[in-house]
């Protein structure tokens, strides 16, 4: 669908209005191919209006998006776009595998290929023991995980995943970012996950961190310690918030502060 060489995503000028606030202003950022990129920042800086953006399901976007070549939101990337809400998107009324199938019938896959994806989506989310119980009766994690599953369906070029990590215990939350890795490694995927944890953010290999609707840096973990003097991305993260207040330059190589917007300084 695209040139290997191209970033999966390209924001120029992006800007979102939601009611009367200006909720991303002016974002030039780029993510990566067959990478996991993590967008990470608090509560309300306008992650998952970024991921709507993206997926093509966010209104009054303005600027350039473009995701896997095309203009965000274009019909052909239906299928190459798995994404992934912060509410489990599933029919209740159905067994965790009936709505993988239901899913994947919609995609338009074969019965054969519609077999073996959601046997294996169902295996990648370690689901196959829950494959029969109705989602209904499913844990809130668990639940998710089927959610995450649909995602996987189609094998999509990008999977955007909305903080897919919240409330599941360690153990899957491990395995859950194996699998995200195993997807960029072996598949070639692209994944971009947002999150608040900032001990997640260890596990990327590139880190877009957002504050009030800007980039604050795009960097990968190791740059953002070093540039920042930092033994944590976390701290890295609270270094840069103390100097954007202080309206100091000392910035990793990408940003775009929220109230001013700053030139690229590779
Ligand atoms: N429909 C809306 N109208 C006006 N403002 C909105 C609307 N929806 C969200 N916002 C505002 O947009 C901002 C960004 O919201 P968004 O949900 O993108 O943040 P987030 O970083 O994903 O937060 P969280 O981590 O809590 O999910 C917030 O300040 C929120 O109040």
């Amino acid at each position: 669908m695209m040139n290997k060489l191209e970033p999966a995503v390209r924001a120029d000028g992006l800007t979102v209005v939601r009611g009367s606030r200006t909720v991303l202003n002016g974002l030039e950022f780029t993510v990566p191919r067959g990478q996991v990129t993590g967008l990470l920042g608090p509560s309300g800086c306008g992650k998952s209006t970024l991921m709507r953006a993206i997926v093509g399901t966010q209104a009054h976007v303005t600027g350039t998006l473009d995701v896997l070549g095309r203009a965000a939101g274009h019909p052909r990337l239906r299928s190459a776009v798995g994404y992934v809400t912060q509410a489990p998107s599933v029919y209740t009324d159905l067994t965790a595998r009936q709505n993988l199938d239901y899913y994947a019938s919609v995609l338009g896959l074969t019965r054969a290929a519609r077999r073996e994806h959601v046997n294996r989506a169902l295996t990648d989310v370690d689901l196959v023991s829950h494959a029969d119980s109705l989602a209904g009766n499913l844990s809130g994690g668990q639940r998710g995980r089927v959610s995450l599953a649909v995602a996987l369906l189609g094998e999509p070029e990008l999977l955007v995943l909305d903080e897919p990590t919240v409330g599941l215990d360690p153990v899957l939350r491990r395995d859950l970012w194996q699998l995200f890795h195993r997807l960029a490694d072996e598949r070639g995927a692209t994944v971009l996950i947002s999150s608040h944890v900032m001990d997640e953010a260890e596990r990327c290999h590139r880190l877009l961190l957002m504050r009030e609707g800007g980039i604050l840096a795009d960097d990968t973990p190791d740059g953002l310690r070093e540039s920042t003097g930092s033994a944590t991305v976390e701290e890295a993260f609270l270094h840069l918030v103390d100097a954007a207040n202080a309206g100091s330059d000392h910035r990793t190589n990408v940003v775009t502060l929220p109230d001013t917007r700053q030139e690229q300084a590779k």
